[in-house]
């Protein structure tokens, strides 16, 4: 059996990867070592076999031991022991959640039920370093990726509505925190039916403005009872991270753009953060290369893979199905809304959901270790 490093495993992505691994039998095909950032020689958790305990994860030489090395610990972690790694010659492969490494000539970023022949083609040459992509480009090809696979994108503009979640377990509690402050605030007023709605919402936004920086130490601003159109850095030329991934990773994921001599798709639009815990949601609106029917379109979606639904558009499934309550902790990604749009009859609308810390982050691992070992 191969000996399989996991670190970061107890974070939250990592607990979400372990949840996932227990669920498919995938420790009855492998032999784990269980790695620690922060408490080598403690013992590890449940699912170990041999190795009863917790490696040094920043130790080199116990890392190579691994014929594979499962990643969810972040990109300091990835910046800091991968080269050396690599440097002591070690020739394991490297799955990774984390983004430092996406973009790199000699990794592929892992999508399998969108990607696999791009994945075959790099394991048939030898390549050996996995990279899941960004939470929000692969829960939105996973949903609609049988439109690109069917080279009918011209473009496409997507605008999300992402969750605390992407920003780490900090963030969550942080956005919980402040509507549970918010709520406080005015519990009387609520409580009375007489009260006036505007004296709440006075006081609702007295109290946003007036959080302190400890009660906005994450997002910098409240989030709770409003959003905030900007993820991750600022690229100085008007375009945050997030939303220069969207294109970026897209492309790559599909073998498509500069680095395998094609023109990339153009993919853009806008990310914002919302109140939302742990999926993203995204209204894409596509300009197709022709008039396709929207039950087409529709079929083409539901037959791409397992786990992409068509939620009918009306009113009464949409509001059903096409919500990040209704798709947490599921592998299901809805998509809804698909309709011509009124610009012309190339002009096609949708919205679809994914659970970011599933599709989005630990199951493409998972996934790309079975690959791997099976
Ligand atoms: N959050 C997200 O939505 C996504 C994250 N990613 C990537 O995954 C990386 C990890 O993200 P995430 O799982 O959110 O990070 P976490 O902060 O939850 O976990 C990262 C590490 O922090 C250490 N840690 C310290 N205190 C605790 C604690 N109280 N509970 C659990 N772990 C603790 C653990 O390392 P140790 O056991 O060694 O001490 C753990 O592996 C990100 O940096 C990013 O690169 C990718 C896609 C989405
Ligand atoms: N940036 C994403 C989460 C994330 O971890 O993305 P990436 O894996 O591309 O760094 C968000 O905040 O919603």
């Amino acid at each position: 059996m191969k000996l399989v490093g996991l670190v970061g495993w107890r974070g939250m992505v990592g607990s979400v990867l372990m949840q996932r691994m227990q669920e498919e039998k995938d420790f009855d095909h492998i032999e784990p070592v269980f790695f620690s950032t922060s408490n080598a020689g403690g013992t590890a958790p449940a699912m170990a076999k041999n190795e009863k305990t917790l490696k040094d994860a920043n130790n080199i030489d116990e890392l190579k031991k691994c014929d594979i090395i499962i990643t969810c610990q972040g990109g300091d972690y990835t910046n800091e022991v991968f080269p050396q790694l690599r440097a002591a010659g070690w020739n394991g492969h490297w799955i990774d959640a984390a983004s430092s490494l996406r973009m790199k000539d000699d990794a592929v970023i892992i999508l399998d039920p969108v990607n696999l022949p791009v994945i075959k083609n790099a394991l048939s040459k030898g390549q050996n370093n996995w990279i899941g992509g960004n939470c929000t480009v692969s829960c939105m090809l996973m949903g609609v990726g049988a439109l690109y696979k069917a080279g009918l994108v011209e473009w496409m503009s997507t605008q999300t509505y992402q969750a605390a979640s992407g920003g780490g377990a900090q963030h969550m509690r942080e956005l919980l925190t402040q509507y549970g402050k918010l709520h406080a605030e005015v519990r009387d007023l609520l409580d009375d039916p007489k009260s006036a709605i505007l004296e709440i919402d006075r006081k609702i936004i007295a109290k946003q403005r007036g959080f302190g920086a400890d009660e906005v130490a994450n997002f910098g601003v409240p989030l709770g009872g409003s959003l905030i159109p900007w993820i991750d850095k600022d690229l100085g030329n008007g375009t945050s991270r997030e939303e220069w991934k969207g294109m970026a990773e897209t492309n790559k994921i599909l073998g498509l753009g500069e680095g395998f001599g094609s023109a990339p798709i153009p993919v853009d639009g806008f990310c914002v953060r919302v109140g939302a815990m742990r999926c993203h949601s995204q209204a894409l609106t596509f300009k197709l290369k022709k008039d396709v029917p929207v039950d087409e379109i529709e079929g083409m979606i539901a037959a791409d893979n397992p786990w992409a639904k068509v939620v009918p558009n009306n009113r009464e499934a949409t509001i059903r199905d096409l919500t990040p309550v209704a798709v947490t902790g599921t592998l299901t990604i809805p998509v809804g809304r698909v309709r011509k749009l009124a610009m012309g009859p190339e002009y096609v609308g949708a919205f679809t959901i994914g659970d970011q810390l599933l599709w989005g982050a630990a199951e493409p691992l998972r996934r790309m270790l079975r690959i791997l070992i099976d």
